[in-house]
């Protein structure tokens, strides 16, 4: 038998729509696949090895080719910055990054503090729109640095932009749009072309077909 191909899925949000994107594409999936606790999961009739990671932990394994393939939001591709290949936009599980804050704010601050789980993203950002800014570097609850003065500004995802909302907070500016991405190993790419190749094909369909 062929050997498997390794998948790293994230946990979380991204993991029930990217298992159904499996599906639609003909993949056949254990119907406790969305419910398992375990971090590895073998589906050897489609030559598949799956291991759940963090979400911005995926490119990583990819990148160590401990994970063939690997499916992550364009945020974390963009803030890991792996050496990795994206293969396909996989049009799931859309968001935006956004600069926000309270509202009413004076914006001719020296230097103001962005808080954000994204300071390579944030620190390119404002790099590129030639502000000097300092990043504070948090893991979540990203929106309440503003509220408690840690931060003037937050660079994070909005995507219902309740949290926002429920929080007092405004967006400044739309940064850009997120989607999850197929991702493969360089050397993966190079020795399990066909194999590969098939899963992208299927998918891809499936994507054009969703429109
Ligand atoms: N509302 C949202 N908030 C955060 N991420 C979102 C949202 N909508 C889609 N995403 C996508 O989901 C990914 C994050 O998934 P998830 O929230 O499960 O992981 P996480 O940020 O590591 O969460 P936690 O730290 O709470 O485990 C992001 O990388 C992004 O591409
Ligand atoms: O626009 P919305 O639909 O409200 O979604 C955006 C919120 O969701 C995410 O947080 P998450 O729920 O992952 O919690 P966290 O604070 O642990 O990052 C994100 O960081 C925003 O806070």
């Amino acid at each position: 038998m062929e050997d498997l191909i390794t998948i790293a899925m994230p946990k979380g949000r991204i993991f029930e729509e990217a298992a159904e994107l499996l599906r639609q594409a003909g993949y056949q999936l254990p119907p406790e696949f969305e419910d398992s606790r375990k971090l590895i999961i073998d589906v050897e009739k489609e030559g598949f090895r799956f291991i759940l990671a963090k979400p911005m932990d995926v490119p990583t394994y990819v990148e160590h080719g401990v994970a063939d393939l690997g499916i992550a939001g364009k945020d974390v591709m963009l803030e890991e910055e792996r050496d990795v290949y994206e293969l396909l936009d996989l049009n799931i599980s859309e968001c935006y990054l956004a600069v926000a804050g309270l509202p009413n704010t004076k914006m001719n601050d020296v230097a103001p503090k962005v808080a954000t789980k994204y300071p390579n993203v944030a620190a390119r950002y404002f790099r590129e729109q030639g502000e000097q800014v300092e990043i504070i570097k948090l893991n979540g609850s990203i929106e309440l640095a503003p509220l408690i003065g840690l931060a003037d500004r937050i660079v994070d995802i909005v995507s219902t932009g309740r949290t926002l909302i429920e929080n007092g907070l405004v967006e400044y500016e739309r940064m850009m749009t997120i989607t999850s991405r197929l991702i493969v190993n360089p050397v993966s790419y190079r020795m399990k072309d066909e194999q590969v190749n098939e899963l992208v094909e299927r998918i891809a369909e499936v994507i054009e077909r969703k429109g």
